[in-house]
């Protein structure tokens, strides 16, 4: 399993914790930027992630912001792609099981480095559950 990584300049110094973190567990990660705290513009790093994921079968993003929520807003424009904002391991569980999500996004202005671990668990520790989910799911792209 694959994961792409982005971030704005909000999320850019969370980034090597998650990189770091998901490496430890023998997850490959690709960085697909920024590459530093200048000012850039999110969707430019949302577009690139879900491109990524949409064009390499299997694999999964991760885009934060300072909201995580920009990030959501535009990685949901691609067909295909079910961009989740989560914000503990609840919702980053969910988002795998009910919701197969393909890209976690979170808030780096919002959560600390425990919580993110938490997000990252939830997400990690969870499979997409089928049965009435995959009939939901695939109404979601119109
Ligand atoms: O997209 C966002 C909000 O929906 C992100 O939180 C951005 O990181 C944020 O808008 C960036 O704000 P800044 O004032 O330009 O640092």
């Amino acid at each position: 399993m694959k994961y792409f990584i982005g971030t704005d300049h909000a999320g850019f110094e969370v980034k090597d914790f998650v990189i770091n973190y998901l490496q430890k567990k023998g997850i490959e990660v690709e960085d697909l930027g920024c590459y530093s705290t200048e000012s850039v513009d999110y969707p430019d790093l949302a577009h690139k992630v879900a491109n990524a994921v949409l064009e390499n079968e299997g694999s999964k993003g991760i885009l934060i912001c300072g909201s995580g929520i920009g990030m959501s807003l535009a990685a949901n424009k691609h067909k295909g792609i079910r961009a989740a904002l989560c914000h503990d391991y609840y919702t980053a569980s969910m988002a795998r099981k009910h919701n197969d999500a393909n890209i976690l996004c979170f808030g780096a202005r919002i959560v600390g480095k425990g919580e993110i671990e938490s997000i990252l668990e939830g997400w990690l520790n969870s499979e997409f559950e089928g049965g009435r989910h995959q009939r939901r799911v695939e109404k979601i792209d119109i």
